[in-house]
Order: C-alpha cells, then structure tokens, then sequence
C-alpha cells in the first residue's frame, strides 16, 4: 500500500485536480505541523513558566553564551538551588539559605558572545558573579536589579563599550575587576557611600580624566595600561606609581611625571616657520606684543637647542663612562669569582643591565641583529632590549636559575628580569627558543605570565610580569630583623641574629604581619589549581615544575597567587635546583635522579605543611637557619596525638578553623606519603582542598564582618580577605 500510495501522491501531484488535492493536504498538513510546534512550544513555556527566576536567567545566560557547550550537561531542571544551601548540581552555582543563586562561578569555560540583558539581572539575590577569562564580547549588561551584589569579577575578557554607571552607584558593591577587556570612555566616579574596596579596571581603552574617587575605603586599585589623562586627584596620591603606570598622559605624584610639562604640552608653533601670507594680520597692540613674543620665541628656540644638545653630549658621555665603569668592574668580579660569570651585576645596585649592554655590543653584528627581545603576547606593551638596558634595575635575589631583577622601565613599566646561568650544556639556540614557545604559550591566572625572552651567546633573559607583593617565604618566615640586617650587614649577622631570634622564640619572632588562615587556605588552593594546570599542559611533554617552594610563589599587585619558575628545570642542569629545593625535594629523587609529576606532589605538600606549621622546610635557605623535615617532624607530632600542637600558634586565634586545619593536614600528609604511587594527582588535591570549604567564595561576602574581627585580632589587615 506504501509502496503504491507513494506513486498515487506523485501521480497526483503531477495532475492538476490532484495538484489542488495535495495542496489541500499540505496545508492541513502545514496546520498540523504549526499546531504541534506551538503546543510543544506551549509545554516548554508552561514548563519555563514554571522556572524560577533564577532557573531563567541563568538559561538565557547559557543560550546566549555557552556556544561550546560547557554547561549543557549539567544545568537541567528547572531551578538550580533545588538542593537547598551549598554547591549546586549546576556547574559553577552556588545556592543561598534562600534557595536562591548566591555565587556565580563561570571562569574559563570559553564563554563567547554577549551577556543577555535578561540573564544575570534576574538573579537577584546572588552576592558574587565571576565570568573572568572567557571571551565573552558586547557591553556590560545593566545589574542593577542584582541589588545584592558584592563582588563583581569580568576581568580577561573582550568585553567593550562604557563601564556601566550603577556600578558606580551601587552602595553594596565591594570589589570590582573589570581588568584585560576593552572598555573605553571615562571611570564613573564611585558615590560617597559606595563600599566600594577593590577597583581594578587596568588594560583597557578607557579615558579622560581620573575621578577623585574620593571614597575612603577603596584600598587596592589598579587603573593602570588605559588612555587616561590629566594630573591625579590628590585622593589618590597614596597609591603606589604602580596603579597609574602605562597612561602616557597623566600626570602629577605618585608618576614622576611633571604636570606642567603634560598639561602644557610645547609651546605653540614659532610664528617665523608660519607662512606669511597666511599669517593672520594682527591689530597694532597685538602686533607689538607678538612682536616681543616672537623675540622671546626666537631666544627660547635658541636656548632650548643649546640645552637638549648640551644635554645630549652630557647624557652620551655619561652613559659612555658608566658602561665602562661597569664593564671593569664586570671583568674583575668575573675574575676574581671563577664560576660566578653571568652574575656579576648581582648587587643591588641602578645598573643591573649595564653589563649586559657591554656584552651585546660585543656581539657580532649578525647576533645582535637576531638576538632581540622575543614577546609571546601581541597585546601586550612592548619595548626593545635597549628599553630594559637603560632601565633602572635592583636585585631581587640570586636562585638556582639565576638573579631576578625588577626594572623599571623610562615609560613607568615594571617587569622582573631573570637573567639565567648553568644552562645545560646541550641546550642549543633552537632547543631553548622552542621551550620558550611552549613556556609562552602557559596562561593562566596562577602562574606568573612570562612576557618575553632574549637569547644571545652570552645571555639568556626572561621577562615576566612583576610580582609586587612579594613572595610567600618572606610572608611566613621574614621578620624585620632579617630584613634589616639583610640591607645593613650582609648574610652572616643575618644568620647569626636570625639563630638568635629563632632560639629565643619558636617561630619566627616578632615583626612580621601575621598570615590569617582564610588567606593560607586561600594561597594552598590558588597553588594547587595553577600546579594542576601545569600538569595537564606539561602531560604530553612528559615535563613538571620541578622546583615548588614558597619563595617561588608570588604575590601580584591584585593578591593573585602565582607559581614562578614554571619550566624552567627542564633547561638547567637539574642536580642545582635539586640541591637549592633540600627540603622540599621527593625522597624518591635521591636514587631516580629524576623530576616527575609525583614529586611535584611532595614538594606540594611540604608547602601545605609549611603553611600550616609556619615552619621552614629543612635548609631552603642555607643562610636563613637550617629549617626542619617538616614530613618527619609532623608525624611525630601527630603519632603523639599532639596534632593542635603543629599548627603555627599564629593560627591559634582562629578557633573555628581549627576542623579545616585537621583536614588540611591530612590532605598535606597523602601528598608527602613516601611511596609515590600512593601520592594523589594534583586535580584531586584540588577537589579535596575545594571541598573544605565548598561555599568558600560565598563566605568571603559573608566574611567581610567577620574580617574586622580578624583585623581586630591580629592588629593588621589581611589584604588577602579582599
Ligand atoms: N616575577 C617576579 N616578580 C617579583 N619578584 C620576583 C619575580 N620572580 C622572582 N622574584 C623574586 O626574586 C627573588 C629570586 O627569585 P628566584 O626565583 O631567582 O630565586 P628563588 O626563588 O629564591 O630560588 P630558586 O631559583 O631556587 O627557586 C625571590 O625573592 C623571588 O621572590
């Protein structure tokens, strides 16, 4: 019957009359296929009517900006907070007591395209949204119905267009980082009540002139790498020359720049150079001023040549007699130092880079010409190598890798400078340009980015972005007496006070800003995230850190936590760092002689103890005291049943933490097991240490009372409750 009805419809088709019947049947057919469309389209909204509003916006989020498909598999149903308070079934939501979205949590999904207008703003009870390093492009969208909001992270993103005025109004809003998009026209001014207390809008195309964000509690701000112009308000004036940097046009303190030679920018065009037909005919008082005007022109011209050529033979000179000086002094260091070449501008001192001039003009024409300065990023701000050899440099400290530097460039630019020795020997141009190229292509919000790279015969560079909040070896073990003696008297009365101090109290001694456990349980999932990451990328290449420790986690401007050193044992001669890393080196390393994933694991786990003892791990610093096996000694404490004893008694005050401290613990003593098959893999370490405190982002909203409890308690602030 099918096989024959198939012929009659294409019979029928064919014959007018039956033309006139298909049409009649098509169109039924046309009504049928509309009515089931609609119906099902009915159910769907009979079913979205029965969304919550949260349910809603946070699927016309998914639809607008989801292209990949990341949420898809787990935002089903039709009200995400059905579970009650906590972590919630769909990826990235959090839930209040309220069963309403609290905290959205969307970072690095691959989020492209524009955030709906009725997306986010129907969330309306949540605290904290975070969309950062995605892709996502078109304007802000109106929050302003998101009365709750405290915490506002869209940062890393294409996002273009003005920055929305309700930010600026809102009185809940506590940090704001709309950093790396490309935002343009002017910073709204904050209201006198906002509560506004992080602002970081650096690295974008915005404009005009500074607000006096005259707001007393704004105590980080970035607004850095923008168009901005004008002098500073004198509000601001507390914040380092950091916060401003990359604006070629402001002016005024902190900036060394001058006002008066931005804001009236070179005197008007001399009259002599204007045609003078088309000079316009001046009256006689005009006439004669601007005849005693052009005079003074005439002399100014004269004058302002002499001085800029004066000062250019004096400048050349200089530079000339400095090279030298420094190129001497170089030979005779690397003289008298056999094995230290490469580390002869090693002191603190405003010419780190001197040397290195000397020793690129001794190049070959031919290596000069292809030895530059090698940048990963193309939006990032660039400059020459010329630029970081006229930069002024101080030592941040010697490594295994070599000495870092931090820079300042003329244009205000910071960067830190490694400049690396003990390369191994086999190590040819084209193997290090490629595991740079592997190196540059590492992103990530916890690894310190690495900016550029230059290699010539005699030097090899790395430029990565400054970390100016130091590292986490000085926040736990740095007191002001060390520092001291650091700058006055050299490492031995250094050692000598520091055995002193350590014998007399237990920890540390006094002087340092006490570490709170909100910001250590912070720092321990930051590093464990950004070591996770690495492992996955470095899985096919068979490579790992290789050098975890607590002076290789820094601290950027924002309080981002960041792993440094990333790839670089796999350059070096390996038994250097491994001798540098005594303490937190795998025991397994002492017959493999080899780094892998698992004793990265180790050294993360003697980080894990160090934060929580406040101890160093034995002989990190062999002229800052000798440290103990912190494995060892943990577990003699805790065989004891003493384990509240191992905790840094600065934690003392945090009574309530005490049940994650344990936890903690336990999750530090699976990282440091012996064996290394026992040992978790680090995306499990991090799950276990998300774990202990699911809602942690949810309470740093709800926290911010008990922050100045905290404050209260130690007598600082912890800018990392930020
Ligand atoms: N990008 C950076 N920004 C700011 N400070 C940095 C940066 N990189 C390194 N430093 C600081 O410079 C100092 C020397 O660092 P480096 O990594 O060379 O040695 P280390 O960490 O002490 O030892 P090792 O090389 O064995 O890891 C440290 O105090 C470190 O905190």
């Amino acid at each position: 019957m099918d096989r024959y009805g198939s012929s009659k419809l294409a019979r029928a088709c064919s014959a007018r009359e039956g033309s006139c019947g298909l049409m009649t049947k098509c169109r039924l057919g046309l009504v049928y296929m509309l009515l089931v469309a609609n119906l099902s389209l009915l159910n769907k909204s009979l079913a979205q009517s029965n969304w919550s509003p949260d349910a809603k916006g946070l699927q016309a989020l998914r639809v607008g900006v989801d292209v990949q498909g990341a949420l898809t598999a787990s935002w089903v149903g039709d009200d995400p907070c059905v579970n009650g308070p906590g972590k919630s079934t769909w990826q990235g939501i959090t839930c209040n007591i309220r069963s309403r979205v609290d905290v959205v949590l969307l970072d690095n999904l691959n989020l492209t395209g524009t955030i709906p207008e009725n997306s986010l703003s129907l969330l309306n009870e949540v605290k904290t949204i975070t969309v950062s390093f995605n892709q996502l492009s078109g304007g802000i969208p109106n929050l302003s119905n998101c009365t709750s909001l405290l915490q506002l992270f869209l940062q890393s993103n294409q996002l273009s267009g003005q920055i929305p005025n309700f930010l600026a109004k809102s009185r809940r809003l506590l940090k704001l980082d709309l950093s790396r998009n490309n935002l343009d026209g002017p910073i709204p001014d904050v209201s006198g009540d906002s509560a506004l207390v992080y602002l970081n809008v650096s690295y974008n195309s915005l404009n005009g002139s500074i607000p006096p964000l005259s707001n007393s509690k704004l105590r980080a701000l970035d607004i850095s790498n923008n168009n901005l112009q004008g002098e500073i308000p004198a509000s601001l004036r507390n914040f380092t020359a950091e916060v401003f940097s990359g604006n070629n046009l402001l002016c005024g303190s902190p900036l060394p720049t001058d006002c008066a030679s931005v804001l009236n920018p070179s005197a008007p065009p001399n009259p002599i150079f204007i045609p003078e037909g088309n000079a316009p005919s001046p009256g006689p008082a005009e006439a004669a001023e601007a005849g005693g005007e052009r005079k003074k022109q005439k002399l100014g011209t004269g004058a302002v040549i002499a001085i800029v050529v004066g000062d250019t033979l004096v400048l050349v000179m200089l530079t000339v007699v400095f090279l030298i000086y420094y190129w001497r002094k170089y030979s005779k260091d690397v003289d008298e130092k056999p094995g230290m070449k490469g580390a002869a501008g090693d002191t603190k001192s405003n010419s780190g880079f001197s040397q290195s001039s000397a020793q690129l003009s001794s190049l070959k024409d031919s290596e000069a010409e292809i030895s530059k300065l090698i940048f990963f990023d193309e939006s990032q701000q660039r400059f020459e190598l010329e630029d970081l050899l006229r930069a002024s440099a101080e030592m941040l400290g010697k490594g295994s890798f070599g000495t870092a530097y931090k820079a300042v460039l003329e244009s205000g630019m910071i960067v830190a400078v490694k400049r690396l020795r003990d390369l191994r020997t086999e190590t040819s141009r084209s193997d290090f340009e490629s595991h740079m190229e592997l190196l540059g292509k590492l992103k990530h919000p916890n690894l310190v980015p690495l900016r550029a790279y230059y290699y010539a015969k005699e030097e090899k560079l790395l430029v990565y972005d400054y970390m100016s909040n130091g590292n986490l070896f000085s926040m736990l073990h740095v007191n002001i007496i060390s520092l001291l003696c650091r700058e006055s008297a050299g490492p031995r009365v250094e050692d000598f006070v520091q055995n002193v101090t350590d014998s007399i109290i237990w920890n540390r001694g006094s002087g340092r800003t006490p570490l709170d456990w909100t910001s250590r349980l912070r720092i321990a999932r930051e590093v464990a995230i950004g070591l996770a990451y690495l492992h996955q990328e470095f899985e096919s290449q068979k490579m790992f850190h290789g050098n975890i420790k607590s002076s290789n986690i820094l601290v950027s401007k924002n309080y981002e936590i960041c792993i440094s050193d990333v790839g670089l044992v796999a350059l070096m001669n390996p038994a250097i760092a491994a001798h540098r890393m005594a303490g937190y080196r795998a025991p397994e390393y002492n017959h493999t002689k080899r780094i892998t994933h698992k004793a990265d694991v180790y050294s993360f786990g003697v980080l894990l103890l160090e934060l929580l003892t406040g101890r160093q791990p034995a002989q990190t610093h062999e002229s800052q005291g000798n440290g103990v096996d912190l494995p060892k000694w943990v577990h003699s404490v805790v065989r004891e049943e003493w384990t509240a004893e191992v905790f840094d008694l600065e934690l003392k005050s945090f009574r309530h933490g005490e049940e994650e401290m344990v936890t903690l613990l336990q999750i530090a003593m699976a990282c440091v097991t012996p064996n290394p098959e026992q040992r978790p893999r680090m995306p499990q370490v991090v799950k276990l240490i998300e774990e202990i405190r699911a809602a942690d982002i949810c309470e740093t909203s709800e926290s911010f009372d008990s922050q100045t409890q905290t404050a209260d308690l130690t007598g600082h602030d912890s800018p990392f409750h930020l």
